[in-house]
């Protein structure tokens, strides 16, 4: 297999010989399933780590967008997102596909876990063999410069585990999805990206959502809307819900083959994500003791780095939480605006999934990952030892993780818990802006009047300004103490502060992706013009550049106060 260099893959036949498929060459397939990979209607899946699924081809695809840095990683020309064939591929249509792709492709069952508590009842027959990728289909595997990806439709149409549902995605969540994949990857945050993005001229589908200006909690009419399809690209897709699928069956052993099953997909996942990190010539056991090591440093330091860029997953479920450490699932998410712990966007996902509540949304799910690995261990009792100990020490780890992540958010060597304490308590007082106000303080302000641009204006403000204004100024002068900056005019402690300042520039970000900055750009795209879809690009895909005074203006600044509570635009139903 050749490297394609920058610009390379220009054809689909460029493409084709990149394709080598191993999930559905080295896993099982579903013996029920049809050849021809028109399973449409819902169905219990047995056995098996996949079902062959031919995508349902959109009508009328038009494009919209593609990752100009996915596309140089990946070497492909920046032209062929806009040719005919790459068009007709992703947005579900393989039946032209040129050998050796594959004119199907595949979806995969999963099981479901709510912080820590096993669920079927989403099944629609009440066993969880229904449940899994009711609107996902992975359609290739490229090895590319030796990595290799998998490149998955969202919207691709139904599967087995469609649940009675349509099997696709509106354009505005796929917009959603697109832009904050590859804006999480600026940031620095491991994460599934986004390669392609096409709507339809006449595929429309009807869903729940809220009138102009709503406040309702939950949608209020039923609106009509284009259908669109995403292509994500991620060295696997296979979650933590996956492994507890074969898990459970395993436990149960509810057939012949499902310890075997179990074992095979804990093998492929080692394969396709920790390959460089777990020696392939470790037996079994040991292998599953290494990935739960390695997992749990994946897991607790991607929860820290959601943290530092204000990022909630909003439905951080099993099922939404990638075996390969990275963030997945872009359907609840928001990054906050006022600084609150409990800052949740999806009114569907509850406290337990709230913005500060993220660690322990993950240890939950770390614990699935190792209840589904157990089976494997029975006749290892020191290896499932090493487990439990792994297990029982998540909650160490995430909080040795927060701890390193808030001191570099404030530019400290050693995590110093009463500023922190201070600080969380004073940003809780009144409401101040995430984000705005760590990038002020990585300026290294000599007074607090900088950091007034993060104040939003609130009642409890206005109540006491000056009382605030003293706390934070002590609060301030405590930092620079401890950053060992002062207000001299001493120029090793100016250049000191430039270097400490552009250390925190690196950790803090200048732009984020807030809700109210995607609401005009799909409802925009909806109306066929992409301009400021493609300015939110290219403005978040280097969140931490200071960029020009026009898109700070615009991006670099308070939400305006009349968007809070507003349905949509501050919060939203999982209607996607
Ligand atoms: N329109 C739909 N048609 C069929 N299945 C759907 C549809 N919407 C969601 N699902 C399925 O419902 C389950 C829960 O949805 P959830 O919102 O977590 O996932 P998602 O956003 O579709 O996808 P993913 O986790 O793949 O990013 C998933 O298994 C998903 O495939
Ligand atoms: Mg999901």
């Amino acid at each position: 297999m050749t490297a394609p260099s920058r610009n390379q893959v220009k054809t689909l036949d460029d493409l084709a010989k990149l394709a080598n498929y191993s999930f559905m060459d080295s896993l099982n397939c579903d013996p029920d399933a049809k050849a021809n990979g028109q399973d449409y209607a819902p169905r219990q899946v047995f056995r098996g780590h996949y079902v062959p699924v031919a995508p349902e081809p959109m009508e009328n695809p038009e494009y919209v967008a593609h990752s100009l840095n996915l596309f140089r990683d990946l070497g492909l020309a920046d032209d062929f997102a806009q040719s005919d064939d790459f068009m007709r591929i992703f947005s579900g249509d393989l039946s032209f596909a040129p050998a050796p792709m594959r004119k199907v492709g595949w979806a995969c069952g999963y099981a479901l876990s709510i912080m820590g508590t096993e669920y079927v009842q989403q099944c629609p027959f009440q066993t969880g063999n229904g449940y899994g990728d009711g609107r996902a289909i992975s359609v290739l595997e490229a090895v590319i410069n030796g990595h290799r990806w998998e490149m998955q439709l969202k919207g691709g149409g139904r599967t087995p585990y469609c649940r009675g549902g349509d099997g696709r995605a509106v354009l505005r969540s796929s917009v959603r999805e697109f832009l904050a994949q590859e804006h999480m990857h600026a940031l620095g945050v491991p994460t599934s990206r986004s390669l392609s993005l096409y709507v339809s001229k006449t595929e429309k589908v009807r869903r729940p959502w809220y009138s102009e200006g709503s406040r309702a909690r939950d949608p209020d009419i039923l609106i009509t809307e284009p259908i669109a399809i995403t292509t994500r690209v991620a060295p696997s897709f296979i979650r933590v819900g996956q492994l507890e699928l074969f898990g459970r069956r395993a436990r149960k052993n509810e057939h012949p083959q499902a310890l075997e099953e179990l074992e095979k997909i804990v093998l492929h996942l080692i394969d396709r994500e920790y390959s460089a990190v777990i020696d392939h010539a470790l037996a079994m056991q040991d292998k599953v003791v290494a990935l739960a090591q390695e997992f749990r440093s994946r897991l607790t330091s991607l929860v820290a780095n959601w943290i530092r860029v204000g990022y909630c997953q909003g439905n951080f479920n099993s099922d939404n939480c990638a075996a390969g450490g990275y963030t997945l699932d872009y359907g609840p998410f928001g990054f906050c605006d006022a600084f609150d712990p409990r800052f949740q966007p999806w009114t569907g996902g509850g406290v337990h999934y709230s913005f500060l509540n993220q660690p322990v949304a993950a240890e939950a799910n770390f614990h699935m990952f190792c209840v589904a690995l157990r089976p494997l261990l029975a006749e290892h009792p020191h290896c499932l030892q090493k487990l439990n100990e792994i297990r029982e020490g998540f909650a160490a780890a995430i909080q040795a993780e927060m701890e390193k992540m808030w001191a570099a958010k404030l530019g400290l060597d050693k995590f110093d818990p009463p500023l922190f304490r201070d600080l969380a308590e004073l940003m809780m007082q009144a409401p101040v802006d995430y984000t705005l106000f760590f990038r002020e303080l990585s300026a290294v302000p000599d007074d607090i009047g900088p950091l007034k641009k993060s104040f939003y204006k609130s009642p409890a403000y206005e109540a006491n300004p000056e009382g605030l204004n003293e706390r934070w100024s002590a609060w301030l002068a405590r930092w620079q103490a401890l950053v060992s900056i002062n207000n001299s005019e001493n120029t090793a402690t100016v250049r000191n502060r430039d270097k400490l300042s552009s250390q925190m520039k690196r950790v803090n970000p200048k732009y984020s992706l807030r809700e109210w900055h995607l609401v005009p750009a799909y409802e925009q795209a909806a109306t066929g013009d992409y301009g400021l879809l493609r300015e939110l690009q290219d403005v978040m895909t280097q969140p931490y550049a200071e960029q020009s005074q026009d898109i700070a203006d615009k991006y670099y600044r308070l939400k305006p106060l009349e968007l809070f509570g507003v349905g949509g635009a501050s919060h939203y139903s999982c209607s996607s």
